[in-house]
This record gives structure tokens, C-alpha cells and sequence, in this order.
């Protein structure tokens, strides 16, 4: 028997990455939180802690500022530069990560008037991205995280299995609430990312809200195939959907009904319904989601 080092990475997580752009008196604000993480011939260093070959996670940080001096731009590009160049830039390097959280803020109203450099954080869901270069190609995972939703009709949940230990009751109407965090993945290296982004948000909430559900399941499938006919550029898109329960309340110990009014949000246990939709015919998926 031997003993063999196995799969590895290394880098630095969740770069906490503010930059203000200036036009005029006018501001905007780009607040990311970037990972990066690299891979290639890296055995000296867990072997024997020879580090010739590794670009140290405290340089890994220092680039992501350094490039975000001359801008940002939309983060499936600025996470694109910066994969390709710890790839390009250092034999040792054979692959990168880089993962990007986009930190919505929302400009103020201040006096009636948009204001110019005040901004509240948002909570409409978060964006993200994925890019992961390998010296060849890049995959592009594009998505949005903590998107949180509600019906508050159009739902039903019935039809499912009884056995000795289910209580559920079947119901034709109830509230169905979700966060949503979904994650695509592009078959392609260049596009347009802000348009893509956009219309894949507006077509997900769009089929949350047009869709008369069964269940979260059918919710998720009509979500996943809407933004796969809308965008021809994703080829996959995964989620990972909350079911956040809102209970009726029994009022009768005091005496009073409760017509499908009164709810009680519970915080845990949720239901977790997670799926995939794809096309047929999609490309590999290569190293994009590993
Ligand atoms: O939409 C739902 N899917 C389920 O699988 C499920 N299970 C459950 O108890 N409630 C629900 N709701």
C-alpha cells in the first residue's frame, strides 16, 4: 500500500472588494466578495514543503485589487481576466477558480431626487458567477442567490403517498415562498453577461409567478425550461429551492376561524427541492461545476 496526495486547491476565499466609479459628482458602487482558487503541481508543497511553486493566497488577493483599479466591468469578465491570468502567468498554475458574489445596493432618494453618492443594500437577490479556466477554455457559471419569492395563492401540494406517518393535509391553496438560488452554466466564453444575467432573472420570477403549481417541483422545472427557451446561450441551469412552509394558524382556542388569513412562517425544518434542467444536447460540462 501507498499513500498518495489526491485532488487539491488552494487560494484566497471571499475577498471583500468595494470599488466607486466617478462620473462627475455621480457614484457607483461595485461591492464583491471574490474567491479564488488554483490547482496544478503542487505536490512539492504538501510533500516536501518546498514552495517554489506556489503563488501565495496573500498575492492571489493583492491581484484581485490590483485589477479592479482599472475597472471591473461585468464580473463573468472580471473573474475571466483574472482566472486567465494566474493560468498564463505561473507554470506551476494549471487551472483557476474564481467565484464572485455581486452585493446589490440600490441608490437613495434624497430631497425627491436620486441621490448621488448614498445608496441602501438591497435584498432582491444576489448575483453570482463561476469562471473556471484550465489554460485552454473557460466555463462561465452564471446565477443568483437569495432571491426570496412568495405566492400567495396558486399553489396546491395533494396526491402524495399517506402511510402510517403522514399527518400533511391536502390542500388546493396554499402560500408557496422559496429563496431561490439558481446556477447556470453557459455554453459559452463571451457574451453578453449584464443582458444574459437580466433577462434570466426577469424570466425565472416571471415563470415563479405565472406558474399555478403542484408542487415547488413543477415550480422549479417551469422556472429552469423558461430561462433555458429565453436565453440559447445557457445549457444548464441548477436549483436549489427552500421550501419556506407558511402554516395556517388554528385560532379556534380563542374562539375565532382562521378563512386561509392568518399563517405562521416557519423557519425550520424546510423542505429542500433540488433539481437540474438541461437541454438534450448540451456540451459537456467539463470542469465548470467540480
Ligand atoms: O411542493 C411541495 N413539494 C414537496 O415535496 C412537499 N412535501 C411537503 O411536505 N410539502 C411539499 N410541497
Amino acid at each position: 500500500m501507498a499513500i498518495v496526495l489526491g485532488d487539491n486547491r488552494y487560494g484566497k476565499a471571499e475577498n471583500r472588494l468595494v470599488r466607486v466609479d466617478r462620473e462627475g459628482d455621480e457614484h457607483r458602487i461595485t461591492d464583491l466578495t471574490v474567491s479564488v482558487s488554483l490547482s496544478g503541481d503542487m505536490s512539492d508543497t504538501h510533500l516536501t514543503g518546498a514552495n517554489d511553486k506556489v503563488l501565495a493566497t496573500d498575492t492571489q488577493k493583492n491581484t484581485v485589487f490590483a485589477f479592479a483599479r482599472d475597472g471591473i466591468g461585468e464580473i463573468e469578465d472580471f473573474a475571466l481576466r483574472l482566472a486567465r491570468h494566474f493560468v498564463s502567468t505561473q507554470e506551476s498554475i494549471h487551472a483557476a477558480r474564481v467565484g464572485i458574489v455581486a452585493h446589490p445596493w440600490e441608490r437613495l432618494r434624497v430631497g425627491g431626487r436620486p441621490a448621488h453618492h448614498s445608496f441602501a443594500r438591497s435584498g432582491a437577490g444576489t448575483r453570482t458567477t463561476r469562471v473556471t479556466y484550465d489554460g485552454e477554455r473557460a466555463w462561465v457559471l452564471g446565477g443568483v442567490e437569495d432571491l426570496t419569492v412568495l405566492n400567495s395563492t396558486g399553489s396546491e401540494f395533494w396526491g402524495f403517498p399517506r402511510d402510517e406517518y403522514t399527518t400533511l393535509v391536502e390542500v388546493k391553496d396554499r402560500i408557496l415562498a422559496t429563496a431561490v438560488s439558481a446556477t447556470w452554466r453557459y455554453s459559452v466564453e463571451e457574451a453578453d453577461w449584464a443582458h444574459a444575467h437580466e433577462t434570466a432573472l426577469a424570466t425565472l420570477l416571471d415563470a415563479f409567478g405565472g406558474t399555478h403549481s403542484q408542487s415547488l417541483q413543477q415550480t422549479l422545472y417551469a422556472m429552469g425550461q423558461a430561462v433555458l427557451e429565453a436565453i440559447p446561450e445557457i445549457a444548464e441551469i441548477r436549483f436549489s429551492l427552500p421550501n419556506k412552509h407558511h402554516f395556517l394558524v388554528d385560532l379556534e382556542p380563542f374562539g375565532l376561524d382562521n378563512p386561509g388569513e392568518v399563517f405562521y412562517a416557519a423557519d425550520r425544518p424546510y423542505g429542500l427541492i433540488e433539481g437540474t434542467v438541461l437541454r438534450d444536447d448540451a456540451p459537456p460540462a467539463g470542469p465548470a461545476w467540480s
